[in-house]
């Protein structure tokens, strides 16, 4: 398939989408970021936000989060998002895990998770952040500065986790990460997926193919594909025109993307 022009994305409707943008532009000092933005993301899947270096994933996470202004129209779950501010829209229910996770180092595992919890519900989802993460039990009085990197990824998904979001923005999960580490939050994410909305920036290709449903890939700002994320992985033109990827994607903990 060669279906590289942005299109509407026809199996779902704004009204059951959780997270809708329309015409959105983001401007940064000179730069005109975001241009004339528009997608809908459906409930229980994953969207993965695809584009090469600078296309503009990280500032869409940060105008749906609030902390970008954004013109053009925004809501979740019907909410209308543009009058929010960022502490009301994370009440909203939106969940973030920004790309350098923001562990706080000195601190110990449970700490850090203790910091992240708002309300009395966030006892009992403790309990399923350790059931999902044993290692975060385990290791629950150590330093989180003394974690592996993608133990210390599993701590910022948990902490989104610990409050009843949404929509999970999560921003290139798998950066700086060894491969073997790599499938390890691989596999956390996956079983995240299974109750969470999640949009999922992700730089590396394969990961993205494993664990994405949908589509949405920026260039220069601009919408250039929204559709199945299988779709795009195979269409090796497209993958190479708006990622520089000229392979198709391998498999990531031995599972392929065929
Ligand atoms: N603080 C800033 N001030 C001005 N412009 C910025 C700022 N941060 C980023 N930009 C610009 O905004 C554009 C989009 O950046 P953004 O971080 O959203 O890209 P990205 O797709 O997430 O890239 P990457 O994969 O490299 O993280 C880039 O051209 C970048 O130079």
């Amino acid at each position: 398939m060669t279906r590289t022009q942005a299109s509407p994305v026809r199996s779902w409707t704004a009204s059951t989408s959780v997270l809708s943008l329309r015409n959105v532009d983001v401007h940064r000092g000179e730069a005109h970021v975001l241009r004339d933005v528009s997608f809908e993301m459906p409930p229980n899947a994953v969207t993965a936000l695809l584009g090469r270096n600078g296309a503009g994933k990280t500032t869409t996470l940060l105008a749906v989060v609030g902390l970008l202004a954004a013109t053009g129209r925004m809501s979740m779950a019907g909410t209308d998002l543009k009058p929010l501010k960022v502490d009301e829209r994370v009440r909203q229910g939106i969940g973030y895990v920004p790309e350098d996770r923001e562990v706080f180092a000195d601190l110990t595992v449970a700490e850090n998770l203790r910091l992240a919890m708002r309300g009395p519900e966030s006892q009992a989802r403790l309990q399923q952040v350790h059931k999902l993460f044993p290692i975060l039990h385990e290791r629950a009085q150590q330093r989180a500065g003394t974690l592996s990197g993608g133990q210390q990824q599993m701590i910022a998904i948990a902490r989104a986790l610990l409050n009843d979001n949404k929509i999970l923005l999560i921003d290139e999960p798998s950066k700086g990460l060894a491969p073997a580490v790599v499938t390890e939050v691989v596999q956390a994410i996956e079983q995240v997926k299974a109750t969470t909305t999640i949009l999922l920036v992700e730089q590396n290709l394969a990961v993205a193919a494993r664990l994405a449903d949908h589509a949405l890939v920026l260039d220069q700002g601009r919408l250039v594909y929204s559709g199945p994320m299988e779709d795009f992985a195979r269409d090796t033109e497209a993958t190479s025109r708006w990622l520089g990827v000229d392979i198709r994607p391998k498999a990531v903990g031995g599972r392929g993307n065929e």
